[in-house]
């Protein structure tokens, strides 16, 4: 673990790492606790004095010298992932340099926190608004996307001149671990970033019943986002979630239907169908579903899952046991329900990973698992419209309410329906859309504030009004 500076743990029990491709042991980590947390918290209270009043150029210049090491060793750290995660190697690759985006967009930022002045209501009376770093963050961040979560929440709190504690998953803790030693060689002083790894629920509540701790930012589940917020709320701490997904892909009769089957290849099956953004239902209009089907099978067909430092693997194996059994009960519960499976549908076992195939499931209904809760697998089940009107109603009808996609060439229908859908982040004829300037986040069950972008670094900043009488 990283605390203050100091690489710590070795005294106390370890959990050990495995590669979800073969089950073999990576490494250990250390199983810290309540104490190891409270450390944290303490080392990163007592560094916010002077990082806050760093200047925001020197704060920026750290966070470009931390961006410079992470793209040096990219290949290194996307290796990390792969072992840990699963995801092949170029996907893998691919995050770092996502991830290390908002390193490079926040280092930026941290320029640009802007006050106002606002017009008095008394001669002798100025208004002056300043933004203000909120203290303590802590960030608690999943196994499905190992660097970017950590990196779109600590980039924008230490450009905001926060410091952090951050818990990562404990399947995929080497990443963030990797992240630390850069961040350590890249200069960024001791308390500022601190890594800690074990007990999930030990961990959150030391933080979550600290006060010094001001705000939590977390990615996952609905259900541990829900307990986070509930216990933010004894402090009553700034609470930022982004928290599960159930996008619809819709597709309109006069879409460029190639390109919605190559969208929704990248849509659906990144990460092998494990990110919140990932399609979860594809509804396409009645008049083209035969021709979008075959189109998508073909290029289904042509996908490779196996072993992700495998060259050409499309598809690496699931993260656990749990996740492979959670996506078998979708698929049962679709073929229970009268789907037809038109590729894949089988699960196996390589090396001792634990994979499922890309698979399509046609004559998909509103009653079926994989229709309303989150697969987090590579199923596409396809259900068919009539209307507009009608698919409006079916997408929007979900408590989650992260991203969604909707492919018509036609200009106005495209916005009117990305207009009506009650999601944060709306793809129009485009399946991948998180960039690292843009505002991610979702409505409903799915969330609340943004990561990215200039709407990113507000949530790491106070609006102080001083009211100044001359
Ligand atoms: N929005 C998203 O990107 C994600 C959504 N999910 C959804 O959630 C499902 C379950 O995945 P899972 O990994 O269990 O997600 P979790 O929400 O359990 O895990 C996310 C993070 O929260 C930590 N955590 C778990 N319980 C607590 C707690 N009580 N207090 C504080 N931190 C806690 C985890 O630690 P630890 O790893 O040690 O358990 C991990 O660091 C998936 O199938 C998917 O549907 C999952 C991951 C990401
Ligand atoms: O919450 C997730 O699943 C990770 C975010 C994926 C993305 O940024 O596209």
């Amino acid at each position: 673990m990283y605390i203050d500076g100091q690489w710590q743990g070795s005294e106390l029990s370890q959990f050990e790492i495995t590669n979800p491709a073969t089950k073999q042991v990576l490494g250990s980590v250390p199983e810290g606790g309540k104490k190891q947390a409270e450390q944290a918290v303490e080392a990163a209270h007592k560094t916010f004095e002077s990082w806050s009043k760093l200047p925001a150029q020197d704060r920026s210049r750290l966070l470009a010298d931390w961006h410079r090491l992470i793209d040096e060793n990219k290949e290194e750290i996307g290796k990390i992932m792969t072992l840990e995660q699963g995801k092949p190697l170029q996907e893998a690759i691919g995050e770092v340099n996502y991830a290390n985006g908002f390193i490079s967009w926040y280092a930026e930022e941290a320029k640009r926190i802007y006050g106002e002045t606002i017009p008095a209501s008394h001669t002798n009376k100025r208004i002056f608004v300043q933004k203000q770093p909120v203290g303590v963050v802590a960030a608690i961040t999943p196994w499905n996307f190992p660097a970017a979560m950590i990196t779109r929440k600590v980039g924008p709190a230490l450009a905001a001149g926060c410091t952090v504690v951050v818990k990562p998953a404990e399947e995929t803790p080497l990443t963030a671990l990797k992240l630390a030693e850069l961040a350590e060689e890249a200069g960024i002083p001791a308390g500022v970033i601190n890594v800690i790894t074990g007990n999930p629920q030990a961990i959150g509540e030391a933080w979550l019943q600290d006060e010094r701790v001001r705000k939590i930012t977390f990615t996952g589940s609905t259900e541990v986002g829900k307990q986070l917020m509930e216990g933010a709320a004894q402090t009553v701490k700034k609470v930022s979630l982004e928290l599960g997904g159930h996008a619809p892909f819709i597709v309109m009769e006069d879409a460029d239907i190639d390109h919605a089957v190559a969208q929704l290849i990248g849509s659906k099956f990144r990460n092998a169908g494990q990110t919140c953004i990932c399609t979860n239902r594809v509804y396409v209009q009645a008049s083209i579903v035969e021709t979008f089907s075959e189109k998508f099978e073909a290029a289904v067909l042509q996908l490779k899952t196996g072993d992700g430092l495998e060259k050409n693997v499309d598809l690496g194996p699931l993260i656990n046991k749990q996740a492979l059994e959670k996506v078998q009960d979708h698929m049962d519960d679709a073929v229970a329900k009268g789907g037809n499976i038109l590729a894949g549908g089988n699960s196996f076992e390589k090396n001792q990973g634990l994979y499922f195939e890309p698979t399509i499931v046609t004559e998909a209904s509103d009653d079926m698992l994989c229709m309303n809760e989150e697969t987090f697998g590579p199923i596409a089940p396809i259900a068919s419209f009539q209307t507009e009107e009608e698919v409006i109603g079916r997408a929007n009808n979900s408590p989650f309410g992260l991203a969604a996609y909707v492919f018509s060439e036609n200009i106005g229908k495209a916005v009117r329906v990305s207009e009506a859908l009650e999601y944060g982040i709306v793809g129009v004829n485009d399946g991948l859309p998180s960039v690292p300037q843009a505002p991610f986040g979702g409505m409903k069950e799915s969330g609340l504030g943004r990561e990215g972008g200039h709407h990113g670094i507000e949530e790491y900043l106070e609006v102080k009004y001083i009211s100044l009488g001359i």
